[in-house]
């Protein structure tokens, strides 16, 4: 298990438009840490940068690295590697991270094979059980599904399985729930949650709700056009902010929640069909 330590890193465009503004972090092996802002704060390029992903036209300077390798300027062969055994992605939007045209199970068997060396009969035991592991019922039937074929929710799982099968050190989380309906979204981080408790991964997560990141991570960075407001532990931070940005963010996110009238009553006997 290793440490990430990014250092000054900036991402700028063609023209030196400078998006993301010296940001440094540190994630310790096994802990979890939030980033949070408004939209186009900056998030989503720190994580990509990590991932060695950015866009083309965009370019990455400072320091990131994964232990004592260097990602900021790594070779493909570098990245590649890091690139799954080391930290594994899922996205607000599965389809991403998946191949429509392939059924779900062979999708598995790749990261399984080159990642774990699982061959034949055990690739295919091993396929099955990363599918269970992430809670999809029938996992049989599931892998021989294409991915149009099962709900948002069981894609979100299909590819949190996909991200698990390469066993990363680092998960990294980007907005994994904003797409999903209410009713899904807590299946998806508490399974988020056992997967990176049970395999002592470390977690970054982005997210732009307070709830997500106060329930899942011990550390936040703030964000806001590109550069850092501040950082800390996510109760201090959220509890007593010291910048007036994060104050905002956290009023805003309880005002909203005043509007939910509380539950007063038990809820009334209902029949049960099951
Ligand atoms: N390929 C690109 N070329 C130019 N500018 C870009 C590119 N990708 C992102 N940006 C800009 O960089 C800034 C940061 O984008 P980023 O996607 O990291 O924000 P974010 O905090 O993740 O936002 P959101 O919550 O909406 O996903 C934004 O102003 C965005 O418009």
């Amino acid at each position: 298990m290793s440490t990430l330590t990014v250092n000054g890193l900036s991402v700028r465009t063609e023209e030196e438009r400078a998006l993301v503004s010296d940001v440094s972090f540190t994630l310790p092996a096994g802990e979890r840490l939030g980033i949070i802002g408004e939209s186009g704060s900056g998030k989503s390029l720190t994580a990509l940068s990590v991932l060695g992903l950015l866009p083309t036209g965009l370019r990455a300077t400072g320091s990131i690295r994964l232990g004592d390798t260097e990602l900021v300027g790594a070779s493909p062969r570098t990245l590649n590697g890091v690139r799954g055994s080391g930290i594994a992605a899922v996205f607000q939007e599965p389809l991403t991270a998946l191949d429509p045209l392939m059924r779900i199970g062979k999708q598995l068997a790749w990261p399984l094979s080159h990642h774990r060396g699982l061959r034949g009969d055990a690739l295919k035991r091993g396929i099955i059980e990363a599918l269970a592991a992430v809670a999809l019922p029938d996992p049989e039937k599931i892998a021989r599904s294409y991915i149009h074929e099962v709900s948002g929710g069981q894609r979100q799982r299909v590819a949190i399985a996909l991200a698990l099968a390469c066993n990363p050190d680092i998960l990294i989380a980007d907005e994994p729930t904003t797409a999903l309906d209410i009713s899904v979204q807590a299946e998806i981080l508490e399974l988020l949650d056992t997967a990176v408790r049970e395999r002592g991964m470390s977690l970054l997560l982005i997210s732009h709700d307070l709830a997500v990141v106060s329930r899942m991570t011990e550390h936040l960075l703030v964000l806001r056009g590109g550069e850092t407001i501040e950082q800390g532990a996510t109760r201090t931070l959220l509890t007593t902010p010291a910048a007036d940005y994060t104050r905002l963010l956290v009023d805003t996110a309880r005002s909203l929640e005043a509007y939910l009238p509380e539950v007063t009553a038990p809820a009334p006997r209902t029949e049960n069909h099951s």
